[in-house]
């Protein structure tokens, strides 16, 4: 317990702003995007104010009653003191340094970048998530629920949407065990579809930590858990002092 306390206030800096801070976003994106990587110089610079910064993991209209029950069952375990809820923030680049008046003229990006789990302004369409993390047990749980700007198959929630929330709900769990990590490798399994629109619950957990590598597998069964559609393995590295 102690042990994992310490891997969790050395990987997420202050302890005491986890329920508050954007955590996460925080950890992965310390640096700003070289200006040549993105899309257009011309686009103008956009700044939010640290008011205008929103949680995207807590409750919204378009959440299901099957979204709202499982977020409530873990709100509750939360309380008890063995989950912890991961903020989740969409303007990754105002969390460089935690404030956005914090940080001077010369360390804003000259453009707006977004990550992508959290790029549509409209709720409900593309990935609506929450993530909770148990450091005692080295789990993340992800509850999430599909919007009909994720298909693939008619109907049916695209394979890439997919591998996209086993890598963000994996790599939670290893940014709150090892600290930043990068995905080196991901390997699933689609077992059966998710159908549009329906949530799930995404269960991951370490397999093993061996020096910089973090080997996690996920599970992703329907809100009753009585139907499997995803089983898949991940594997993390720890970034380097360096960088
Ligand atoms: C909340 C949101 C969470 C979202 C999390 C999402 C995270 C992401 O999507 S990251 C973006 C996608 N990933 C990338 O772009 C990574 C691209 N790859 C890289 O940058 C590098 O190859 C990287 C960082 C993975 C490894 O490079 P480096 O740090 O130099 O490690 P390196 O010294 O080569 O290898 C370290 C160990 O890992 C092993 N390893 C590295 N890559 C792999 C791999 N693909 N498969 C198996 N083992 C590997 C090496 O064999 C070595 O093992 P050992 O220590 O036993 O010899």
């Amino acid at each position: 317990m102690f042990r994992c306390s310490v891997r969790l206030i050395k990987g997420l800096t202050q302890i005491t702003w986890l329920r508050e801070q954007p955590v996460l976003p925080n950890l992965l994106y310390r640096r700003s995007v070289p200006a040549a990587y993105l899309p257009s110089r011309a686009l103008r610079v956009t700044w939010p104010c640290a008011e205008e910064v929103k949680d995207f993991s807590l409750p919204n209209p378009s959440w299901s009653q099957n979204m709202r029950n499982l977020y409530n069952k873990y709100m509750e375990l939360s309380q008890q003191g063995s989950w912890i809820r991961l903020p989740s923030y969409n303007v990754t680049a105002t969390h460089l340094i935690g404030k956005a008046e914090q940080c001077p003229d010369s360390a804003k990006p000259q453009v707006t970048t977004r990550l992508f789990t959290r790029n549509l302004d409209v709720e409900g369409l593309g990935f609506e998530y929450v993530m909770f993390y148990n450091q005692a047990e080295l789990r993340t749980v992800g509850i999430f629920q599909a919007g009909p700007y994720l298909e693939g198959p008619i109907g049916l929630t695209h394979g890439g949407a997919i591998a996209t929330i086993v890598d963000t709900t994996s790599g939670a769990c290893a940014i709150c065990t090892l600290g930043k990590v990068k995905t080196a490798n991901l390997n699933i399994n689609y077992r059966s579809p998710i159908t549009l629109g329906s949530t799930v619950e995404v269960q991951c957990r370490v397999d093993k930590i061996e020096g910089r590598k973090i080997f996690m597998s996920t599970e992703i069964r329907s809100a009753d858990s009585q139907v499997l559609h995803i089983e898949a393995t991940a594997l993390f590295i720890q970034m380097k002092m360096s960088e």
